[in-house]
């Protein structure tokens, strides 16, 4: 049985257990229990506080965990990282009052910044030659600067609205994050066989959340104009329709081009386009 942790609530809980749930791994959850194991897959989920999860992978009371890459470098521990998951993307960034009158960097030079990430913080600072005075606070950091506690902060950044609500600007651009998948470094050959079903199983979710698939009829004697568009897996399966001279293409496109793709095939003669999500894509 391998242990995974995962936040029992916060930021990443929900889409840590999607992930999961999306490999096929079923368990029952109960906002109560801190530790269900699958009824399916030889899993055991622990719910944990997030920054306890480095920590628990690393001494083995946990085999593998899902945690933000920001924790993971904060505690020195980017050794475990297996693979980035591709969901709580965040950035940690520094901000001022919006009134400040702040140019560069060089602004922070003596002052007093209030964050709960002190080494990637320091590591920043080091790196632009700036000294400043870190305050090291657990939580509600954007409020430091309101309460006289601090000139600037450097918190989590996502969609900036908490930095809007309380007057403040970002500024500086500290580090990017996501979620990672961590894993002990000591797994038994057991164990390390069932996380490599498990990340063969998280590949195949990530492929298909990447594709589309996509159907559509053309005219013969555009097949080919139109095949060059559609690369594929391979190359895209052609079935002839009930009526005479007309096909049914169908192939798989990437989510990132195919609003570009779909202009292409329209102009090349392509109709009733159909674009449907993938479940699961194994190659
Ligand atoms: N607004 C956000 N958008 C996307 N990802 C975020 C956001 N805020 C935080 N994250 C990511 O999710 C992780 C967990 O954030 P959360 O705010 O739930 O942590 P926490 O309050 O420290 O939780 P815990 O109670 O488990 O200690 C962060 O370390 C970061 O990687
Ligand atoms: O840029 P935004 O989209 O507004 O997100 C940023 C906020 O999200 C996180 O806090 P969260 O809401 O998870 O609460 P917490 O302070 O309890 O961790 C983070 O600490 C920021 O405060
Ligand atoms: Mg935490």
């Amino acid at each position: 049985m391998l242990r995974l942790a995962i936040q029992k609530s916060g930021r990443l809980s929900e889409d840590s257990l999607k992930l999961i749930r999306e490999c096929g791994i079923s368990f029952i959850t109960s906002s109560l229990k801190l530790k269900t194991e699958s009824t399916n897959f030889p899993l055991e989920i622990l719910y944990l506080r997030d920054d306890d999860i480095p920590g628990y992978v690393a001494d083995g009371v946990a085999d593998i965990g899902i945690v933000g890459e920001n924790v993971l470098v904060e505690e020195g521990m980017q050794h475990l990282a297996v693979e980035q998951l591709g969901f709580s993307k965040c950035r940690l960034s520094l901000a001022v009052p919006k009134g400040d009158p702040y140019e560069d960097i060089s602004d922070l030079q003596g002052k007093n910044i209030a964050t709960s990430y002190p080494k990637l913080l320091q590591a920043y600072l080091d790196e632009k030659g700036v000294q400043a005075n870190i305050h090291t606070i657990s939580g509600s950091v954007e409020i430091a600067p309101s309460i006289g506690l601090a000139e600037a902060i450097c918190d989590i950044v996502s969609s900036g609205s908490t930095l809007i609500s309380n007057g403040l600007r970002e500024v500086e651009r500290v580090f990017k994050s996501q979620a990672v998948l961590i894993a002990n470094g000591g797994l038994n050959a057991e164990k390390q066989e069932i996380l490599n079903k498990l990340l063969f199983r998280i590949h195949a979710v990530q492929r298909a959340q990447k594709a589309k698939y996509i159907l559509l009829n053309a005219p013969n004697e555009k097949i080919a104009e139109i095949s060059e568009l559609l690369p594929g897996a391979k190359s895209p399966s052609i079935l002839p329709l009930a009526e005479e001279g007309w096909s049914s293409l169908h192939s798989v496109v990437n989510e990132d081009d195919f609003w570009e793709i779909i202009e292409k095939l329209k102009a090349a003669g392509a109709q009733g386009i159909l674009v449907v999500p993938i479940e699961k894509m194994i190659v």
